[in-house]
């Protein structure tokens, strides 16, 4: 008979999702399928099939692959820098629990890879234990939320389940505060000081929020830990909100309503961090390093800066490797007489 080899564990990094391509159609395919999810969009399901098929998909992609044309760097900058992180995290595991194996994988909410497919092909390589580390540090629904939902979606159409454990968050872990700050004072040493530092996260619409999701709290806590760590003052910080979309309130303060106000009003230099992304992406190298530099600068700012997001950073990889390991020492742990 064949040896067995030792089961393997795998740990699946999750982000949010991006299109195949900077095209229009490929741009209308993730779209179509990001913004058909209920816990993104919660309009009345009928209501908002009208809508997204009438209004949004016409006319909405065309725009927004423009703007991904404007960032592509040969593939989406999430996508590529999810892969990065999945290739610097993978020795740091993987043999941390030997005689058991540890790979790490790419997946994401919406667009390839997608986590079913992923789940999939691993369940057919025989994997049995999964750690799920969505890397969204402050949860939402509409973000952590989506990535439990997939998950559930996917154990419904299998008979034999494996074993899986998610990390929900990570807003106020030390290692990720640090690593913020520490990014922050690198830029600064380079940069200097600015007046005013913006901590800029996505923003969800508001009455999400009234409903008790719980994230806007959480991005206020980050920011806070963050600015405490840097000593700085009150009126040298901000939490702001951005990439409104749709109609409807969105969590409060705008950031591109600050940034205007600030031009306005005689601030002259900003550094704005986005704590909320792990990696760039559209919604920061386009949108805060492009579109809403121009509108500080046009409203009378003199210097704006977008300090990068952790992305491939060793204090990063640090992090997720904290949020991983004792996960996959729980599953490596309940493996005993595998042979
Ligand atoms: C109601 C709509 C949206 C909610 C709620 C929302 C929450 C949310 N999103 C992220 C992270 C990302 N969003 C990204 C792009 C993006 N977001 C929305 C809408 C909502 N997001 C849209 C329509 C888009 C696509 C671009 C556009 O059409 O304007 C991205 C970037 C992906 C990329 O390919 O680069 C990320 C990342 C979080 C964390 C979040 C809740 C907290
Ligand atoms: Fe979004
Ligand atoms: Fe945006």
């Amino acid at each position: 008979m064949k040896p067995k080899l030792p089961p393997r564990i795998a740990v699946l990094l999750v982000n949010l999702g991006t299109p195949d391509e900077a095209t229009a159609p490929a741009v209308r395919r993730y779209l179509k399928q990001f913004l058909s999810d209920p816990r993104v969009i919660e309009i009345p399901k009928f209501l908002w099939a009208i809508i997204l098929n009438l209004f949004v998909l016409p006319s909405r992609p065309k725009r927004v692959a423009k703007a991904y044309a404007s960032i592509w760097e040969g593939d989406s900058p999430i996508r590529k820098i999810l892969k990065g992180q999945v290739e610097l995290l993978e020795p740091r595991l993987a043999d941390s629990v030997a005689p058991f194996r540890v790979s790490v994988h790419p997946a994401m909410s919406y667009g390839n890879p997608g986590l079913p497919d992923v789940m999939d092909t691993l369940r057919s390589e025989g994997v049995e234990h999964f750690v799920i580390l969505p890397l969204f540090p402050q949860y939402s629904a509409s973000s952590g939320g989506a990535v439990y939902d997939a998950l559930t979606k996917w154990t419904l159409k299998q008979r034999n389940l494996p074993n899986y454990s998610i990390v929900k968050d990570y807003f106020a872990h030390p290692l990720y505060i640090q690593a913020l700050a520490d990014s922050i004072r690198r830029f600064q040493a380079k940069h200097g000081k600015p007046e005013k530092l913006m901590f800029s996260f996505h923003g969800i619409p508001q009455p999400y929020a009234d409903k008790g999701d719980p994230y806007p709290q959480r991005c206020k806590c980050t920011a806070a830990q963050v600015a405490h760590a840097l000593g700085l003052q009150d009126d040298e910080w901000i939490i702001s909100f951005q990439s409104r979309f749709g109609k409807q309130e969105w969590v409060k303060p705008y950031t591109d309503v600050v940034l205007e106000d600030w031009g306005k009003s005689g601030v002259r230099s900003v550094q704005v961090i986005s704590p909320a992304f792990s990696a760039d992406c559209l919604e920061t190298l386009e949108e805060l390093a492009i579109e809403n530099r121009e509108n500080f600068l046009h409203a009378g700012g003199q210097e704006y800066h977008y300090i990068p997001a952790l992305n491939l950073d060793e204090a990063h990889i640090d992090l997720l490797e904290a949020l991983s390991l004792p996960l996959v020492k729980g599953w490596a742990g309940t493996l005993d007489g595998w042979a």
